[in-house]
């Protein structure tokens, strides 16, 4: 459960909410605060005032992956399998496992023939698949997908909502303007200048 109490932080402003787990969708228009809101549940941002917590714990001391709308602010290595590899490698982490885990990854996320290729050659909707294997290779409690849709054709999408289903990180957040991913998710939130005007189901 991600518990947010008393939140306000630019223009976020949420006197108590509580994001149960499975896949919650965030939709608003631009600059209504969907990423100010990630950020705060992902523990990049620390709340001028209030708290977000997860299981009762800070973000901050959780496993959190990250997936942007600019993959190429993240892609670090040469090669596909290097950079789904980096963050067990480093954990130190033997490298037998880094090979079996990195593999598993690319096989349920349809990459398996990417992972030799050079991360620069990649389209920009390949580098969303292989950032999404990155942030889901260490198996991380929270998955945050800050409106990475908008490079994905629908066939891709519709594969990176299954993918997602099937690693189950226990809390998904994903932010969009395509409203089509409401279908996808266990809760939708909608935001309005910084506060949730609507949630359910
Ligand atoms: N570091 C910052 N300093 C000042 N204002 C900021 C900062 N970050 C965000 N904002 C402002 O806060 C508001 C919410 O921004 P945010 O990026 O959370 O919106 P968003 O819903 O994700 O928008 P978009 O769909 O356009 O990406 C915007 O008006 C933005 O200009």
């Amino acid at each position: 459960m991600i518990t947010i109490e008393n939140l306000s932080h630019g223009i976020l402003s949420i006197p108590y909410f509580e994001i149960p787990e499975g896949i919650t969708s965030v939709f608003g228009r631009n600059g209504a605060g969907k990423t100010t809101l990630l950020s705060l549940c992902a523990g990049v941002l620390l709340p001028d005032k209030g708290l977000v917590r997860i299981d009762e714990k800070s973000p901050r001391t959780l496993d959190i992956g990250w997936v942007s709308e600019f993959p190429d602010r993240n892609i670090l290595f040469d090669e596909v399998f290097n950079e789904i590899a980096a963050p067990l490698r480093f954990r130190h982490n033997p490298i037998d496992q880094i090979e079996e885990r990195t593999g598993e990854i690319a096989e349920v996320l349809q990459i398996t023939h990417l992972l030799h290729r050079k991360t620069r050659s990649l389209s920009g909707g390949e580098k969303i698949l292989v950032c999404l294997a990155c942030a889901l290779v260490t198996d991380p409690i929270l998955l945050v997908i800050d409106e990475a849709d908008s490079h994905l054709d629908r066939e891709t999408a519709r594969r990176v909502q299954e993918a997602i289903r099937t690693v189950s990180p226990r809390h998904v957040l994903q932010s969009s303007q395509y409203r089509d991913n409401a279908s996808h998710s266990d809760q939708v939130v909608i935001l309005e200048n910084g506060q949730i005007s609507w949630e359910g189901i």
